[in-house]
């Protein structure tokens, strides 16, 4: 089949593309990836099951005596023998839908109200995404950097088989069932476990299989003990009381907690995927763990909430560090918390400067306890301060570092990269500006 970099296409001279990436042709590799570029037609995605939607409730007498006399009413004003009245009185269905063929056969069940599940069509959340082919290659030429293995005193874990740098994206991997907590709050046990049940039989046989395989425990109901310690938040959609559901990415779940994490994760909503990035350099045959827990909760409030939550007493080797060595990362992290804040403040007072300086400590107090930011997050931060404090060089050189920082994170999802683009060209355009008002070169 001819190759997408016909003459005809061929990519910008900018390396990773114009960020309108709708309206190219083809796409462009990042620099620093092997491009292979997909010359086949997009992988399709539809949901290929008929849904399965809960019955609404049964109609009272007062709504059925309403609902008979709307249609008595209808039937008189466009009646005829095709009519046939509309029937649409109950509040909420929820629906089971599944698709077998999303990411390459990963597949994925959702159980939620049939307005996300076309809306996850129609904005094209379910199909691969340009970049998705050109890094899942990458992946899998490089090789996954991980192993599943059994971990002391944590059941089993992901540990690390090569270095892996600061900021690299160790593993992606996407929802095998998403479901709104809507539903799991409105549906009786009995009848939400059966609708579980079913979206986990619905999945493509190796995906059902490593989700069967998350059950540990020995709980009553195999469902509640697969999604309760493996689960996580993420949201999606556009209505605000339904966009939290619960997400279950088989792969990651096998992550165990620290209390002083390697690695954090990224949910892409309009990628519907997960990445989990280093934040430090990991070394071989390191574990890779990430916090359950907001980073600056205070020891004490963390390990309460992993009991009661999570029902597991944190084994992670801060918890079994020195005495010493707890209240030095006490004192970092209850730092970087106020810092936060402070920033925060100074930044809507317009106290930039002062923001910009309190950044660089904040930075130091989370290097020093081993859990800095990712580059590009901060120096997008650093960027913007610099450009309200109209500091334009330091703008300029941040905003430049911060957008080379997101092209060599290589997400699927561009968003970052999309913002950092034009957040580069307005500081660019403004250096222009200055350049012909002084006249200076
Ligand atoms: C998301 S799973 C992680 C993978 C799990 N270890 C396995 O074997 O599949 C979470 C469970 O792992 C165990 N776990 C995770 N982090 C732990 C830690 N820091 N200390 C002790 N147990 C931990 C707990 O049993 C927890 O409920």
């Amino acid at each position: 089949s001819p190759s997408p970099l016909n003459k005809k296409q061929q990519c910008p001279n900018h390396p990773a593309g114009r960020l309108e990436t709708a309206s190219l042709p083809a796409l462009c590799p990042l620099p620093g990836h092997i491009g292979i570029l997909p010359d086949e037609p997009a992988n399709v995605v539809s949901w290929d099951f008929p849904p399965k939607c809960l019955s609404p409730p049964p109609l009272t007498k007062e709504e059925k005596e309403a609902l008979a006399k709307k249609e008595a009413e209808e039937l008189k004003t466009k009646g005829g023998p095709e009519y046939l009245p509309s029937k649409d009185t109950s509040p909420r269905i929820d629906c089971l839908f599944t698709s077998t063929n999303f990411r390459n056969g990963h597949g994925i069940s959702l159980i939620a109200k049939s307005t996300i599940a076309s809306n996850l069509l129609s904005l094209g959340s379910m199909q691969d995404g340009p970049l998705f082919s050109v890094y899942a290659q990458n992946r899998e030429l490089k090789g996954k950097p991980y192993k599943i293995a059994p971990v002391e005193g944590k059941g089993l874990g992901v540990v690390a088989t090569r270095k892996i740098k600061r900021g690299e994206i160790i593993m992606t991997d996407y929802p095998a069932l998403l479901i709104g907590t809507g539903f799991l709050a409105n549906t009786k046990p009995h009848i939400g476990r059966r609708m579980l049940k079913q979206a986990i039989k619905q999945l493509p046989e190796g995906t059902r299989r490593k989700v069967e395989g998350l059950q540990r425990g020995q709980e009553r109901f195999e469902v509640e003990a697969i999604l309760g310690p493996n689960s996580n938040t993420v949201s999606i959609g556009e209505e605000p009381g339904e966009r939290v559901h619960v997400g279950l990415f088989a792969e990651a779940a096998r992550i165990n907690h620290g209390c002083r994490p390697n690695a954090h994760s990224r949910f892409s909503e309009r990628r519907l995927t997960l990445e989990i990035m280093s934040h430090v350099a990991i070394e071989p045959g390191e574990e890779i763990v990430m916090s359950y827990v907001p980073i600056t909760t205070p020891r004490d409030e963390r390990r309460a909430y992993l009991k009661s939550h999570w029902h597991f007493t944190c084994t992670c080797p801060l918890c079994q560090g020195t005495p010493e060595t707890i209240d030095e990362s006490e004192l970092f992290r209850r730092r970087q918390k106020d810092l936060k804040e402070t920033i925060e403040d100074a930044r809507k007072n317009g106290f930039y400067q002062d923001a910009i300086n309190m950044s660089r400590d904040w930075l130091q107090f989370a290097e020093w306890d081993s859990v800095p930011p990712l580059e590009a997050e901060f120096h997008d931060s650093l960027a913007d301060l610099y450009f309200r404090n109209e500091d334009q060089r330091n703008a300029t050189r941040y905003a430049r570092m911060a957008y080379d920082g997101w092209v060599r994170f290589g997400s699927v999802d561009d968003e970052k990269l999309e913002a950092a683009r034009e957040f580069l060209d307005r500081v660019e355009r403004v250096n222009e500006e200055v350049r012909e008002r002084t006249g200076s070169v």
